[in-house]
């Protein structure tokens, strides 16, 4: 008679929404996650940050629960990093790997800003490092980039990558509902980060800019190389201005390669954008995220789901933990990320877009001349211009001159732009905003 093999040991960090949900999951599904890899999965215990909180809603083993991490971590085959931040997860997670864990988790901020070398410990200790939940939360974006299109070649990926601001912006555009009181349903949806700042501003979804450059490009990308622009400076007025234009504004992360007279090079940024009722990153509605992939070989390719809450994110945790246990069974390491190409991130200036500018303006002859004028002088080409005369709250008429560009750097719209603010013929720029996705 043969002994069945001793369980997997999972440890989890943290408890809070994604950690709350992954527990339950894997306690429902024991019996088939147990088919799926060939050994049974069994919880060695729960890092909460305070002891003595009635933690029964983890529906857990009171003794499974711990506030010594450190210790934790050191007798796993698997360890569930749902903690978020950069310390102490950076330190548990590298501390998990010495003692010979390969690792799972959602943490974008701490892949972001050091995935290369926690790439580097799972690689020296032979251990897995998965982390499918941090972009994109439910939808299968990390693997199908890195293995299902390993073989073809990523030119550009835009993506709406933080449910937290499409929620918001949704809601402006449909109810003229405003910033604050949107975040706050965000926050009881479980949607929001911790510090809805991350949200907001733009540091969540530059984080998940970073870590889809890095993998599409193979290449070493950080949140500091990606350009951030959060939602923060989106008015009623921009919305307008979109809506008018056949548009609708989301918060975008752009990937992209992009030729430049010393090679190629990787734009990778994050801020809102119009993009035509036509694009199909339109149609993300609510807290939805999506992901549009532009390959060399495949053409394009539209991935979608829930990017935010805690069971759909705690879905892609689940089969990040299937992953690497059924790597342990079989032995050996599952496929990693790589950065051979070494491909240099751009400046915002070098990235090539098209702006949408409203401009109010005196109603008079010649204005429209020194307003080309200015765009000429960049070397920026204009596709489009509108004259509306439109009345103001104190029922003043106010004249309007809308312009959209052709693609040009970045640099030379932003310095039109800003030349354009001076001149006399100008009494306001009233909005200014990239144009993506055509
Ligand atoms: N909530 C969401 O929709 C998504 C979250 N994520 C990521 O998942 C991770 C967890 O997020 P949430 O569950 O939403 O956060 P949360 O704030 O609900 O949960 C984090 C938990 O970790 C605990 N914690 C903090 N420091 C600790 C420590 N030193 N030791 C033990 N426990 C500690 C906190 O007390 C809290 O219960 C973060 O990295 C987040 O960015 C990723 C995708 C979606
Ligand atoms: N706060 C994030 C959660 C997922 O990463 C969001 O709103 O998308
Ligand atoms: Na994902």
């Amino acid at each position: 008679m043969t002994t069945p093999a001793a369980p997997l040991r999972v440890a989890l960090l943290g408890g809070g929404t994604v950690g709350g949900s992954v527990v339950r999951m894997l306690l429902e599904q024991a019996d088939d996650l147990e088919q799926r890899i060939g050994r049974r999965l069994e919880i060695v215990g729960i890092a909460v940050r305070r002891a003595g909180r009635d933690r029964s809603d983890l529906g857990v083993d009171p003794g499974l629960i711990t506030t010594d991490a450190q210790e934790l971590v050191t007798r796993a085959d698997i360890v569930v990093e749902l903690i978020g931040g950069i310390e102490p997860a950076r330190g548990l997670i590298l501390r998990a790997m010495e003692h010979g864990a390969s690792v799972v988790t959602a943490n974008k901020a701490l892949l972001a800003e050091d995935g290369a070398s926690l790439h580097a410990a799972a690689i020296d200790r032979g251990v897995d490092l998965y982390y499918e939940a941090s972009v994109a939360g439910a939808i299968p974006i990390l693997r199908p980039i890195r293995d299902s299109l390993a073989g073809d070649s990523i030119n550009r990926v835009i993506g709406i990558v933080n449910g937290t601001t499409n929620f918001v912006l949704d809601a402006m555009d449909t109810t003229g509902a405003g910033l604050f009181e949107t975040v706050e349903r965000a926050q009881s949806l479980g949607y929001a980060e911790a510090d809805p700042t991350a949200d907001v501003e733009g540091f969540d979804a530059a984080a998940k800019a970073a870590i889809l450059s890095s993998l599409a490009f193979h290449s070493s990308v950080g949140t500091e190389d990606v350009h951030r622009e959060g939602i923060t400076g989106v008015g009623a007025r921009d919305i307008q201005a979109a809506q008018d234009m056949g548009c609708t504004v989301k918060l975008l992360a752009i990937c992209e390669k992009v030729e430049t007279p010393d090679g190629t090079g990787i734009s990778a940024r994050v801020h809102p954008a119009m993009i035509p009722l036509t694009h199909p990153l339109a149609s993300v509605r609510e807290a939805y995220n999506a992901v549009f992939v532009e390959a060399e070989g495949a053409g394009d390719l539209m991935f979608y789901g829930q990017g935010a809450g805690g069971d759909p994110t705690a879905s892609a945790v689940l089969g990040d933990i299937v992953a690497v246990a059924r790597t342990r069974v079989t032995g050996g390491r599952g496929p990693g990320a790589s950065s051979y190409a070494h491909l240099p991130v751009l400046s915002m200036g070098q990235a090539v877009t098209r702006y949408h500018v409203s401009l109010e303006v005196a109603d008079r002859s010649g204005v429209l001349a020194s307003v080309a004028t200015k765009f000429a002088e960049h070397d920026v080409s204009i596709e489009t211009v509108r004259q509306q005369v439109v009345t103001d709250d104190e029922g003043a008429p106010r004249a309007m001159l809308i312009i959209v560009t052709h693609a040009a750097t970045d640099a030379a719209l932003s310095a039109t732009v800003d030349e354009l603010a001076q001149l006399d013929a100008v009494n306001e720029v009233t909005s200014v905003m990239r144009v993506e996705g055509s």
